[in-house]
């Protein structure tokens, strides 16, 4: 690891406005997914800490709240500027720890500071309102206040982004927060507390929690001071934490899985629809919520885009993320080659046919070659699981109404996506879809001043825009008798 400053690489993580050192106990290993090595090692935690940091964040929230809202803009406008400052040394660590290219994490780097920068200024105007009263000598107000301790839970596909579109916000709001991230990719979220205490945030407000995440996650959901949860990460795990979540009444911020479809009607512009699919598709070598995981090409234009498509994916180089030109990094683990390999082996033992790939790479490991499928059905388990890998399965489609049909039939509902250039279909698509977040003629949908999220079992809430500041506010509303 070459970074400029070491010091962002640490091997403990924050407890209640205090650094617990991975020598100072158990530990757990972080490994590296291109090679397996170990890159370094985090304390194993526990509900006791977890707790611990809950009562030292809410203790911290009252002098914190109290600060006005310009102040605490200042401090997030710090740290977004700390962490621009660091891109590099951060995308190098998220690379490490992750496995994407390196210029995709810088990358998210960039994306995730955005959401820093946007709830900095969002910070100031979290406005109430002021409510003609139903009586001559009423008059009626409404107080936003922050909703209280927050407890996130984050993934590891987007180790920095997932973060501080949660903790920004929440920090914003007036909230202190707990953190428990991906045991895969831990060191992320551990710079981003470096760099918080660096720009003047109280390190109670933003603990760390390492270790078992049922434990972590119980002590989270149960403890009463928590009074947001929010979550991203798969859908069975999101419910299992709004069970958990039940008895003490929180608020529930659920970022879950998804199954978009991807859409290329015949009047499409192929050429923009074959690079919309290749983001769509393959960024984070296809191991994001929002990828297109079901490809519909309408009948006249099946051979052109597929063609198009298979020339363009033939070109992608797969190695390690720290290789220059490096486009598609290994897949997280081994569990994840072996959810793709059987989505494969599913579609073609029911009829599919392999165009391109279909197989582990030669460089062996968690790399597998970038992969399309062809006569794809409704009936695979590819059209109704999130594969979360470099597999793009095409279906053919005759008319619009049918492919909205297929679009639709899915329990998840959180990205989309489709290629058209006529406006009366345009719109007609894009409100007959039944997700939370519609591309057209964009693979590229995610921004800090777009509301990210979904419907239906992709998930509760908002994150990101105006939107996602409300998920840490509770309204007050005081009847004044004058
Ligand atoms: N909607 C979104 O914004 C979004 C973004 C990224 C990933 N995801 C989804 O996340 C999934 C992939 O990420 P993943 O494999 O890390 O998901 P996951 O649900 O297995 O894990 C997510 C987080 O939850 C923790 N966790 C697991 N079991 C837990 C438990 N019982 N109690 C408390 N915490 C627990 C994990 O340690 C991790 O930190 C995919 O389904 C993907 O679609 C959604
Ligand atoms: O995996 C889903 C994340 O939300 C990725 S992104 O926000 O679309 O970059």
């Amino acid at each position: 690891m070459a970074l400029k400053d070491k010091s962002l690489f640490r091997q403990a993580a924050p407890v209640g406005g205090k650094w617990i050192e991975a020598t100072a106990g158990p530990g757990l290993d972080v490994v590296n997914p291109a090679t397996g090595a170990v890159l370094g090692r985090v304390p194993q935690l526990g509900a006791g800490e977890a707790r611990e940091a809950i009562e030292a964040a809410k203790r911290a929230m009252e002098p914190w709240s109290e600060r006005t809202a310009k102040e605490r803009s200042g401090l997030l406008r710090r740290w977004f500027e700390l962490i621009m400052a660091n891109k590099d040394d951060l995308a190098e660590i998220l690379t490490l720890e992750q496995g994407k290219p390196l210029t995709e994490a810088a990358g998210e780097i960039t994306y995730g500071a955005s959401f820093v920068e946007w709830f900095a200024e969002e910070t100031r105007r979290i406005y109430g309102d002021i409510i003609p009263g139903h009586q001559k000598d009423k008059r009626i107000l409404v107080m936003k206040q922050p909703i209280g301790v927050v407890a996130a839970i984050t993934p590891w596909n987007f180790p920095n982004a997932m973060i501080t579109r949660k903790v920004a916000p929440a920090l914003g709001a007036g909230c202190g927060v707990v953190l428990k991230p991906a045991s895969q990719t831990p060191f992320s979220a551990i710079a981003l507390a470096v760099l918080a205490e660096r720009a003047g945030i109280p390190l109670e407000l933003f603990s760390v929690i390492t270790g078992p995440a049922r434990e972590i996650g119980g002590e989270m959901t149960a403890n009463s001071l928590v009074r947001k949860v929010t979550f991203t990460g798969s859908t069975e795990i999101g419910a299992e934490l709004m069970r958990q979540s039940a008895a003490t009444i929180k608020k529930m911020g659920l970022e879950l899985g998804g199954n978009a479809p991807f859409v290329v009607f015949d009047d499409a512009d192929l050429d923009a629809a074959v690079e919309g699919t290749l983001i769509s598709k393959f960024r984070n070598n296809g191991q994001t919520c929002v990828c297109a995981n079901r490809i519909y090409v309408q009948d006249s234009v099946f051979e052109a885009y597929s063609a198009k498509l298979c020339k363009a994916i033939a070109e992608l180089k797969v190695g390690d993320g720290m290789e220059p030109g490096v486009v598609l990094g290994p897949l997280i683990d081994k569990a994840a080659v072996e959810k793709v390999e059987e989505h494969i082996a599913d579609a073609r033992s029911l009829g599919a046919n392999l165009m391109l790939g279909g197989a582990r790479h030669e460089r062996g490991g968690t790399f597998f070659q970038p992969t399309v499928l062809t006569d794809v059905t409704a009936d695979m388990l590819i059209a109704r699981e999130e594969t979360f890998g470099p597999v793009a399965p095409l279906f053919r489609f005759t008319d619009e109404a049918d492919v909205i049909r297929q679009a639709n039939d899915t329990e998840f509902g959180l990205a989309s996506y489709f290629y058209a250039s006529d406006l009366s279909r345009v719109f007609r698509v894009a409100e007959a879809l039944e997700y939370g977040m519609v591309g057209v003629n964009t693979g590229l949908i995610s921004t800090a001043e777009a509301p990210f999220g979904g419907v239906k079992a992709s998930g509760l809430g908002r994150e990101g825009s105006r939107y996602g500041m409300e998920e840490f506010l509770e309204l007050k509303y005081v009847c004044l008798s004058v």
